[in-house]
């Protein structure tokens, strides 16, 4: 079966440095896959040449066979691939639910174009409570986005790009700097998207007990490069893996 999401050759150099060097990838749909590698291994760029963020200087992405080297980030996310919204894509001043109700207009507004003026707003409404429900904010609707707690912004975040409803996930972090006591429920969300198997997920983390209890597969990046891709168990076991990144690190 065609791979959902494919790399070939994909590089990036910043001036002499390659921070994404040579990486073939590819992932069949509906898989749960995690990037991890120490700081400054190329996770979060990989993720940028993807989503369309940056141009590679070398290599393409392929999204079910076709080439995505001419397509903006917007183009492919319409497509169907799509990333966790930033904090800062977050309408501070609009409610939990209003931010929610904005990504699923959006959405229609992609997907139906001239029938948008005459679908009702309930049914958007019902959609966007829904998706609040999934990302465990259903208390917190009415609430302003800005009095959030960082955990709960991340929520916001995975609701609204869930509310765009595309078939790929693109996870950056979704724990990064949130408390100890804030990460099961992310971890609840993420697990219950997994859960209801419709969706192809990348995830960078650090949490190394998140990702072997989540993936289905794990793969390493290292100085750039791949250094390996296969079951959580074949990567724990891997030598290379070991002494290059694995021995090395502290985790929390
Ligand atoms: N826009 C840029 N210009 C120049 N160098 C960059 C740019 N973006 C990233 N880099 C460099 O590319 C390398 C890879 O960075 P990247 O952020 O992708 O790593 P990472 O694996 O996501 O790290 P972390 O785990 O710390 O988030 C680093 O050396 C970084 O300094």
């Amino acid at each position: 079966m065609e791979p959902i999401i494919k790399t070939s050759n994909l590089s990036i150099k910043f001036g002499e440095h390659k921070a994404v060097d040579n990486i073939n990838f590819e992932m069949s749909a509906k898989h749960f896959k995690s990037i991890i590698g120490p700081n400054g291994a190329g996770k979060t760029t990989f993720f940028n040449l993807i989503s369309g963020e940056l141009e590679p200087t070398e290599g393409d992405v392929f999204f079910k066979g076709l080439s995505l080297r001419k397509k903006s980030s917007v183009e492919r996310t319409r497509l169907g691939i799509g990333r966790s919204f930033q904090i800062t894509n977050v309408f501070p001043n609009l409610t939990v639910l209003e931010n929610v109700r904005l990504a699923v207009q959006s959405k229609r507004k992609v997907r139906f174009h001239m029938l948008n003026h005459f679908l009702k707003y309930k049914e958007i409404t019902n959609e966007a409570i829904g998706i609040l429900e999934q990302v465990l904010l259903t208390d917190k609707m009415h609430q302003v986005a800005n009095q959030l707690s960082h955990g709960e912004k991340r929520k916001l975040e995975i609701g609204m790009l869930l509310a765009l409803d595309t078939e790929i996930l693109l996870l950056d972090e979704p724990t990064a700097g949130m408390s100890l006591e804030e990460v099961p429920a992310i971890l609840d969300v993420i697990r219950s998207i997994k859960e209801r198997g419709d969706k192809t997920i990348l995830l960078i983390e650090h949490k190394m007990d998140m990702i072997i209890d989540l993936s289905d597969s794990i793969m390493v990046l290292f100085n750039g490069a791949l250094l390996a891709d296969g079951t959580p168990e074949e990567i724990m076991n891997n030598e290379t893996v070991q002494q290059a990144y694995l021995g090395g690190l502290a985790y929390d």
